[in-house]
């Protein structure tokens, strides 16, 4: 029961968030006006690189620093993105190929990364996103690269090994999988479609729900969802994005069967991006197979105490058994430290190529898709 002291109370409170908001949306305009100062600047010197990633790093970082509560990190650096991506729009709208179709956890990181005012170009393919990227026909490509339950998509790794593409920034996703579809209850199910990345993800949960139930492998969540979206009886699996933009209901939520599954996802571009003090290097390495190479390849970065937070081989197709190697090293190719053991690992390989120095991912963690 409410009184009229509460009542005054709730009032008083109303109005000073009333208050505030005009604030807030003053300074936000005011923000928005300093960005197309930027913009007219660069315009001036000849520049055309109005997105830059180093310098929304270093605002995010900020963002979390200065925080003080009771919203966490994620919830705040996720509301600052979306400011700074809406003043990017007013300097030159980003064009974001990704791999599509709607609704792809694909799209739920390019959101992530770029905030919600860049035009998302679906794509159906990675090869495609890198060609969309190289012709020009996109400004930047966001493709998945690695899943904490699956490991690699094989598919990225090989097609870095010739794109002239630079990795620009990573996004790392907690990836939940949801049962969504139109049959009502999992008695009405009778075929379930994903990608077999997550069919594998969920195999427990489908064992344990719908035993017997025919798994139907596609080339993404998305096309998942887009296809069951018009029938009864079938179920995708994909996430909350899917749910919304094909209007499907959700039947079961979190259906993985590791509840920390997560995804990394590149961002490729054509600009090579300025050091900010928490980045990481990606390489590609071709070695001479011999033995004992591994070993030597290595011993640079431990010896300049130069963290290797990542090493994936994949058949070079060169010749059998013979290999390339991607490695993420902590750290910028324009510090002297990461410099030194780029040019020892050299030395040692038969081929060493940087795919890009880039910052390490902001707000991890925040909403899931
Ligand atoms: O600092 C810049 O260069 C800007 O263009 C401004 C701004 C921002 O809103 O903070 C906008 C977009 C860039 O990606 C980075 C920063």
């Amino acid at each position: 029961m409410s009184n009229s002291s509460d009542s005054d109370a709730l009032a008083g409170a109303r109005e000073r968030i009333d208050a505030l908001d005009a604030r807030i949306q003053a300074l936000i305009g005011e923000r928005a006006e300093i960005a197309l100062e930027v913009a007219r600047i660069k315009q001036a010197q000849g520049r055309s690189d109005f997105y830059r990633p180093e310098r929304e790093a270093e605002v995010l970082r900020r963002v979390a620093e200065r925080n003080a509560g009771p919203l966490d990190d994620a919830t705040l650096t996720r509301l600052m993105r979306e400011v700074m991506s809406a003043c990017l729009a007013l300097e030159s709208p980003l064009k974001v190929a990704y791999l599509g179709p709607e609704g792809t956890y694909t799209q739920a990181a390019v959101y992530r990364h770029f905030g919600h005012a860049v035009d998302a170009l679906p794509r159906a393919a990675i090869d495609e996103i890198f060609r969309e990227v190289e012709a020009g026909n996109a400004d930047f490509g966001v493709v998945p690269v690695e899943n904490s339950t699956e490991g690699v998509v094989s598919h990225t790794l090989d097609q870095l090994v010739g794109s002239s593409l630079s990795i620009c920034g990573e996004v790392a996703l907690a990836v939940h999988h949801h049962l969504l579809s139109n049959a009502g209850t999992l008695d009405g199910v009778r075929r379930v479609v994903a990608h077999a990345q997550s069919l594998a993800q969920c195999r427990k949960w489908l064992d344990a729900h719908l035993p017997g139930v025919v798994r139907e492998g596609v080339s993404s969540n998305g096309e998942a969802a887009r296809m069951v979206a018009r029938e009864d009886s079938a179920a995708a699996i994909a996430g909350r994005a899917a749910s919304e933009f094909y209007s499907l209901p959700m039947l079961a939520s979190n259906i993985e069967d590791e509840p920390n599954n997560t995804t990394r996802f590149l961002v490729l571009g054509r600009q090579s991006v300025p050091a900010t003090g928490a980045d990481m290097t990606s390489i590609l390495v071709a070695i001479r197979n011999r033995p004992g190479m591994l070993h030597r390849l290595l011993t640079p970065a431990a010896e300049a105490g130069v963290d290797l937070a990542r090493i994936e081989s994949r058949p070079s197709r060169r010749q059998a058994w013979d290999y390339n190697f991607f490695i993420d090293i902590e750290g910028h190719v324009d510090e002297p430290r990461v410099r030194q053991v780029l040019d020892a690992i050299e030395s040692e390989a038969a081929f060493l190529k940087v795919l890009g120095s880039y910052p390490r991912s902001v707000g991890f963690g925040a909403g899931s898709p």
